[in-house]
């Protein structure tokens, strides 16, 4: 946010924002129309009462007036003042109910909109957010919105209401009396002058400490493995205390500002009502007012200070629904990347699986190539391999096919279409992907496997399981199919995990099918189920793997080698040894290490017996 902006959201002025927040509240316009008419209708309630109070002590508490008189007076004015009491809770209780709705409704919008465009964002913008900050906009900043709806608004218009019927209601009784209470104004611009700029920096500053403070919570807290395993605990919570204090003092400083405007802008109020004491009781005595009018005025002026008073928060709930509000269109307005191009098209036949790179080169960030000149050809139905170092590009070149990401240069063809001229959804769905570290959602097995595949029953679910030799392994689980798994079920292994992803994704029956490191976490045994799987799963579908051990891309068609970004062997397993080069060299690494293993395992059990 530049600094203009920033001045103008402080001031909560910025008109561009005003007219996006109108924007979401128009479907709703009757009912907040409806809600401003009965604020309207509360307002004058409240304030008919001390004139009623006035009426019954000037015309029926006088001398003049005789008993029956007065007695029927006391009684109209008691019952209207009754009327205004109850229709003032009665309009209170529906004006809130429906400006709740609206709030409620308007939040409701935004939230689905925002996770709507959230969901359609590029893989480089999750690149740039952190979660913590994303999930803070769709629920603590739409909130803060949520009370401007519901709360900000329609008590501002009430308080303006107020303060000018209160003016108009003195001025008609005694434009002297108005006047001499009155001259308290000029002191009361000048402390909500000074109080708007103080308490605005304090806001900002706390706004700010919250940002740090929560960013490193969310940090501390997902990475609470690391710490604890590297027994950083003390140092982490030395780093947060500090934190805490700032946001602490921080947020003391706001409440000192209000602390000492509140009781300055009551003393104000007084020294009015001192005024009016004094000034009305003598005109009282000299018969210039009446007492009625003097006691209404003593209302009246409480009355009109308690909005002022109530200026503090109003003032801090509009800086914080105004700068939520800033933030959330920001993200609205943040245009995907990655989208269909207008004359995009589904696949018009069924994917054979033919894949081409052709001369592609990409980088995640502007400058810092990652492929360089990648071109191969992959056959349909064929399985091939990619192997090399850590940070080679395998991975990246995954991520390119079902476009998380789009090259620079190049041309990337599945059956001969480009892809950037195929629908994304329907490119995703003909490309399955399984990672090395899965996401599990909170729901049961079933429902993690097919992810809202209405097409998938139960049943389908059990039979394809069944099919590739993984019933035992969900059998196992405490409760089947039914298990609940993510946030409040088990927590699986990571090997688990990927069994779950392998068959979310082959639930999907995609076209091509992608193992990113998909086998890594898995033990041997488990391996060879999974390779069994494999295998049956791979016959003529399209199969790409990527995998640090080379005994599970043995039997690949094809083996693509990559060293910083560029392709430096291909070739199947038997070629490339030939070839002695990296293959080799990682074939002999690896060979060596298995044999290490086998004999320390040999050891281990020698020693043992
Ligand atoms: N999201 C990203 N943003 C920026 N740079 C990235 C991103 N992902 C990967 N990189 C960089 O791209 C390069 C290639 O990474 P990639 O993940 O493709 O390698 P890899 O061969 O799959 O490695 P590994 O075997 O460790 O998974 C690395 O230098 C890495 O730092």
């Amino acid at each position: 946010m530049n600094i203009h902006k920033e001045k103008q959201v402080a001031n909560g002025l910025d008109r561009e924002l005003l007219s996006k927040l109108l924007a979401f509240a128009k479907p709703y316009w009757k009912k907040i129309v409806v809600a401003f008419v009965l604020a309207g209708l509360f307002v004058a309630a409240t304030l008919v009462q001390p004139y009623l109070i006035k009426v019954a002590i000037d015309d029926y508490l006088t001398v003049e007036s005789s008993l029956q008189e007065s007695f029927q007076g006391f009684v109209i004015v008691g019952v209207l003042f009754l009327i205004s009491v109850i229709g003032a809770a009665v309009l209170t209780y529906y004006q809130d109910r429906l400006l709740q709705f609206t709030g409620q409704s308007v939040i409701f919008d935004i939230r689905e909109k925002l996770f709507r465009h959230l969901s359609k964002m590029h893989m480089q913008f999750f690149d740039r957010n952190p979660v913590g900050r994303l999930v803070t906009r769709v629920t603590h900043d739409t909130e803060a919105l949520n009370q401007l709806y519901s709360q900000v608004i329609v008590n501002l218009v009430k308080e303006v209401l107020i303060l000018v019927g209160i003016f108009i209601i003195l001025i008609n009784m005694s434009v002297t009396l108005t006047l001499i209470s009155f001259t308290v104004i000029p002191f009361l611009i000048i402390l909500v002058y000074f109080y708007k700029s103080l308490v605005r920096r304090a806001h900002r500053y706390t706004r700010l400490v919250l940002s740090r403070l929560n960013s490193n919570l969310a940090e501390n807290l997902s990475g609470m493995r690391i710490i604890q395993f590297f027994t950083r605990e003390r140092r982490q919570i030395r780093q947060f205390d500090h934190l805490n204090n700032e946001h602490y003092r921080a947020g003391m400083r706001g409440t000192v500002v209000n602390s000492i405007f509140n009781p300055a802008i009551g003393f104000l109020g007084n020294i009015a009502l001192a005024l009016i004491i004094w000034y009305g009781g003598i005109a009282v005595i000299d018969s210039a007012l009446t007492f009625g009018v003097v006691y209404a005025f003593t209302h009246y002026i409480r009355q009109f200070f308690q909005p002022i008073m109530a200026l503090a928060d109003r003032y801090n709930q509009i800086q914080t629904a105004m700068a939520s509000a800033e933030r959330i269109f920001e993200l609205m307005e943040e245009e995907p990347v990655i989208k269909d191009h207008p004359k995009a098209r589904n696949f018009p036949r069924a994917v054979q699986g033919d894949i081409q790179f052709k001369s592609v080169s990409f980088a995640y960030v502007e400058g810092e190539t990652v492929l360089k000149n990648i071109s191969f050809h992959i056959r349909p139905g064929e399985t091939v391999a990619f192997v090399g170092a850590t940070g080679a590009g395998k991975s990246s070149i995954i991520n390119l096919i079902n476009r998380f990401y789009d090259i620079q240069a190049g041309a990337i063809e599945i059956d001969g279409m480009d892809i950037k001229k195929v629908k994304i959804a329907d490119l995703r769905t003909k490309v399955g992907i399984i990672q090395q570290d899965p996401f599990i959602f909170t729901g049961d097995v079933i429902y993690n496997i097919r992810l809202h595949n209405d097409h998938l029953s139960d049943e389908d679910v059990k039979e394809l399981t069944r099919s590739i030799g993984l019933e035992e392994f969900v059998l196992s689980l405490p409760n089947g199919y039914n298990t609940r798994l993510g946030e409040q079920g088990v927590i699986l292994s990571s090997g688990q995990r990927q069994l779950i992803s392998f068959l979310r994704a082959l639930a999907f029956d995609p076209d091509i099918l992608i193992l990113d490191e998909a086998t890594s976490n898995i033990d041997t045994e488990t391996e060879e189920l999974v390779q069994k799987a494999l295998y049956r799963i791979s016959e003529g579908r399209t199969t790409i793997i990527v995998a640090h051990r080379l005994s599970t891309i043995k039997h690949a068609d094809n083996i693509i080698v990559m060293d910083r970004g560029e392709i430096r062997e291909t070739g199947d397993h038997y070629d490339l040894l030939k070839q002695r080069g990296i293959y080799h060299r990682l074939y002999q690494i690896q060979n060596k290490e298995s044999i290490m293993e086998k004999r320390m395992s040999g050891i281990g059990k020698g020693m043992k017996v």
